[in-house]
This record gives structure tokens, sequence and C-alpha cells, in this order.
């Protein structure tokens, strides 16, 4: 048995991260990324003038959604503090996390810089481990070009099985085709497939032993083999927030099994 709708998806964004959708058909978009990467130039580009910022729930964190249509389809693109990872050392990382991992956004867009990908890359694949709903946005390609850096699109998407876009915000050039990939994958035209991070064998075996009982607990609702990660790693602040957002339908349906990994 999984959760109920009253607790997850479009509900949920509007109960616990104060998003409120006008239109009910919009996509919801997460654009997540390092810190001064371009993050805000691409929203402010997609979105115009069309948006409203606030705080997170309970936190001092700005949060900033607009809207944009493409295709004749409405997207609300939501703007998350920048980050280097999605470990919740930070508010802006536990922001990060828990809107990608609980609010289920329809696509969640990683906006790297071109001159410094290998450091950017950390975050993609923490992504990556999270959703399959993922676009890459090598941003800056401006910057890469005068510095004589070329980076081969085609090569890091292959490796990645994510779609990847180069964009250069400040001028607009790619964020049509960005536009394109988000709307291919937040409508189920194209699906990915992140490559995996295989660990070590005995981690490995761990995550075999507590992705069923995971599964049996949270249903499609939380990736499971992302859940056992951090499991592993002892995160209580992804308990934390298992019990903020999903407490109440889990606690009715499943309490024994949630209850033993709080003690
Ligand atoms: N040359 C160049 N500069 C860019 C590009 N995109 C953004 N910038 C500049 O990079 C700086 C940072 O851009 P922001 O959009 O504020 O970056 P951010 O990721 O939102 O930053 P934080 O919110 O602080 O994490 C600004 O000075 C932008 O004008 C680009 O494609 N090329
Ligand atoms: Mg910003």
């Amino acid at each position: 048995m999984g959760l109920t709708c009253q607790s997850c998806g479009k509900a949920l964004l509007n109960d616990k991260f104060n998003i409120k959708l006008g239109n009910h058909e919009a996509f919801v978009i997460a654009l997540a990324g390092n810190p001064n990467v371009g993050k805000s130039t691409v929203f402010n580009a997609l979105t115009g003038l069309k948006q409203h910022t606030g705080n997170w729930p309970g936190k001092t964190v700005t949060n900033a959604r607009g809207h944009y249509t493409h295709k004749d389809k409405e997207f609300m693109l939501v703007d998350l503090p920048g980050t280097y990872s999605l470990l919740a050392n930070s508010v802006e990382e536990q922001v990060a996390r828990d809107f990608i991992c609980f609010g289920k956004p329809n696509a969640t867009v990683v906006v790297v810089d071109a001159t410094c990908l290998e450091r950017n890359l950390n975050l993609v694949l923490q992504v990556m481990e999270l959703t399959d709903h993922v676009v890459l946005c090598v941003n800056l390609m401006d910057e890469a070009r005068r510095k004589g850096i070329s980076v081969d699109l085609d090569t890091l998407q292959k490796s990645l099985g994510i779609p990847v876009v180069g964009t250069t915000a400040r001028s607009g050039e790619g964020l049509t085709n960005l536009m394109d990939e988000v709307h291919d994958i937040s409508l189920g035209l194209k699906i990915t497939s992140p490559k995996n991070i295989n660990y070590s064998k005995d981690i490995e075996e761990e995550i075999k032993g507590l992705v069923p009982k995971l599964e049996n607990i949270f249903g499609n609702t939380l990736n499971p083999r992302w859940v056992a990660l951090r499991l592993l790693e002892g995160d209580q602040t992804l308990l934390d927030s298992i019990h903020q957002f999903l407490y109440t339908e889990i606690y009715s349906n499943k309490d024994t099994e949630v209850a033993c990994f709080y003690e």
C-alpha cells in the first residue's frame, strides 16, 4: 500500500512548500545548481517578470517561482538555493533536497558552469541518484569558449544517460533547446536512463537488503535506493523530513516499519 495523493504531488506542494499552482495543468520544474552558475539568469530569461518570491516555509531561504509557456504547455519554474550537494549539511541543501525528493517536480534542471564541470558534476550525480527526470544545462558556454575550453556535450549526454543542453543564459543562447528537453521529459515523451553509481560490494549488499523493505513502506513515493544510501550514511535529517512531509500517511499505514528506522 503506498501513500495517497493527499500527502504527495500537488496537494503536498501547496500544503508543505506553499507553492500554489495557478493553473492545475502546470508542470513543476526545479532549477538546481552550485552557487553562481547562472540559475537565476536562466530563471529570469525563461519567466520574465512573471515571478513570485517569498521564503521556504519555516526557513529564511528565498523561494522564487515563475511561469512560462512552451509549445502550449504551462511550466512553473522553482529556483532552488545554490548548493554543492544534496547531503543536507546546510539549510540550503536541505531545502533543495526536500523539494526534489518530496515536492516531486516533473523535471529537475541542474545548471552547471561549463568552465569548471568537474566540481559541478558532483551535484549532478546526486540529483541523478534521486530522480530520473533530470536535464543538464551546461551554462556559461561563452566563458568556456573565451577560455579555450571545449565541452563535448554529446559524450557527456551518453556518459550520464540524461539530456544535456549547452547555454549562454545571459544572451539567451540554447534556452529554446532547454525548454524543448524540459517539455519532453515532463510529458514523458523522452525517457532518461541516468547511469547508476556502483558502490563497493559491501555497500551494494546492504542496499540490496534494504530496498525491498523500503519499497514496501514507501511504494513509488520515494526512490528506495537513494533512501537506502542515506540510511546507511545515518542521515538523520532525511528521517526528520520523512516525518515532516509524509508523517500522517506513513504512520497510519505503516507505523511499525517506519518506527524501526527511528530507533
Ligand atoms: N558570461 C556569462 N555570464 C553569465 C551567464 N549566465 C549568468 N551569468 C552571470 O553569472 C553571474 C551569476 O549569475 P546568477 O544567475 O546570479 O547565478 P545563480 O546561480 O543564480 O547564483 P546564486 O543564486 O548565488 O547561487 C551573474 O553576473 C550573471 O550575469 C552566461 O551564460 N554567460
Ligand atoms: Mg540565484
